[in-house]
């Protein structure tokens, strides 16, 4: 578990404030608006930015007493990241791996073979798609089989069958262990997702299982068809609209977040992860 306490960050004008916070192991989804404060929370748990004020302890060790001890327990990819351009990927790994103190390189091949990356073994960086680089970047974080993950939205850039990959591989990995990844698209993680971290301005906004996400919302998701025109002016006013998309006889499909039905006939469903993540921002902003 990853325990944070009154930990504050002041980061230019932005400041990040969590009060009290428990991370239990598995797969904590980090969510939240550009700008919310994600990535710096990421940079200090990945004791990469230290806390100013406050504590983070994971498992009882602090960064304080134990950050040699820890960082060899921590693997982090940032959002941007910047390989060695003009070497190999099994240079890189190989590299990489010395600099965290293995000798034995079966890990290597291993997370070559686990990442389909076994045919660019001897291709340069440079060379890679943006997909198969950050491909080798969670490859990187993972070469000593780390207790702790951070991770930087680590699916940009990627196809949908690498974004697959990624998901079930990291879904076996958290097993006993502490993973929190920033994302965009909450549903595609639903199955491997075991808890939501939602950063509001620099704060905790949610921190709970991924039922608890959808539960006790304040308002309902709504499903159904208007014209048009209809749209035009509904579109111009309200705020409360998730997804358009055109249907058939000049109607729009749409779908809203609303206390009672909008409109005459309209069928309340179950929220998605991402309705839950647009409900929760929108009865912020009221
Ligand atoms: N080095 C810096 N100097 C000044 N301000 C910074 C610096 N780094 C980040 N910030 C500010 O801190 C705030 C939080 O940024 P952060 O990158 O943590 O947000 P985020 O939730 O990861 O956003 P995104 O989804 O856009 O990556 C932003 O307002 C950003 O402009």
């Amino acid at each position: 578990m990853i325990a944070i306490d009154n930990l504050e960050q002041q980061v230019g004008e932005f400041s990040l404030r969590i009060h009290e916070l428990r991370i239990s192991r598995g797969i904590t989804l980090l969510v939240g608006a550009n700008g919310a404060g994600k990535s710096t929370l990421l940079e200090l748990l990945a004791t990469v930015r230290l806390p100013r004020r406050g504590s983070i302890q994971y498992d009882g060790r602090s960064v304080q007493n134990d950050l040699p001890l820890l960082r060899s327990q921590i693997g982090y990819v940032p959002s941007d990241i910047e390989l060695y351009e003009d070497m190999t990927v099994y240079k890189l790994l190989k590299y990489l791996g010395e600099l965290k103190g293995m000798y034995h390189f079966e890990r290597i091949e291993s997370l070559l073979t686990d990442f389909r990356l076994t045919p660019y073994r001897d291709v340069r960086i440079k060379r890679l798609s943006g997909g198969e680089q950050r491909r080798v970047a969670i490859a990187q974080s993972l070469l000593a089989s780390p207790q702790f993950l951070f991770l930087d939205e680590p699916l940009n850039g990627m196809d949908s069958a690498e974004r697959k990959l990624i998901i079930a591989y990291l879904n076996k990995y958290a097993e006993g262990r502490t993973i929190v990844t920033a994302i965009h698209e909450l549903d595609e993680w639903e199955a491997a997702g075991d808890r939501v971290l939602w950063m509001d301005q620099g704060q905790a906004g949610f921190y709970g299982n991924m039922h608890q996400w959808k539960a006790d919302l304040p308002y309902k998701v709504w499903v159904g068809q208007i014209t048009r025109e209809q749209f035009q002016l509904y579109f111009d006013t309200d705020r409360n609209m998730i997804e358009f998309r055109e249907a058939e006889g000049g109607k729009m499909d749409l779908r809203i977040v609303s206390k009672e039905p909008p409109f005459h006939g309209w069928k309340a469903v179950p929220p998605t992860m991402e309705d839950a993540y647009f409900i929760r921002k929108f009865t912020r902003s009221k």
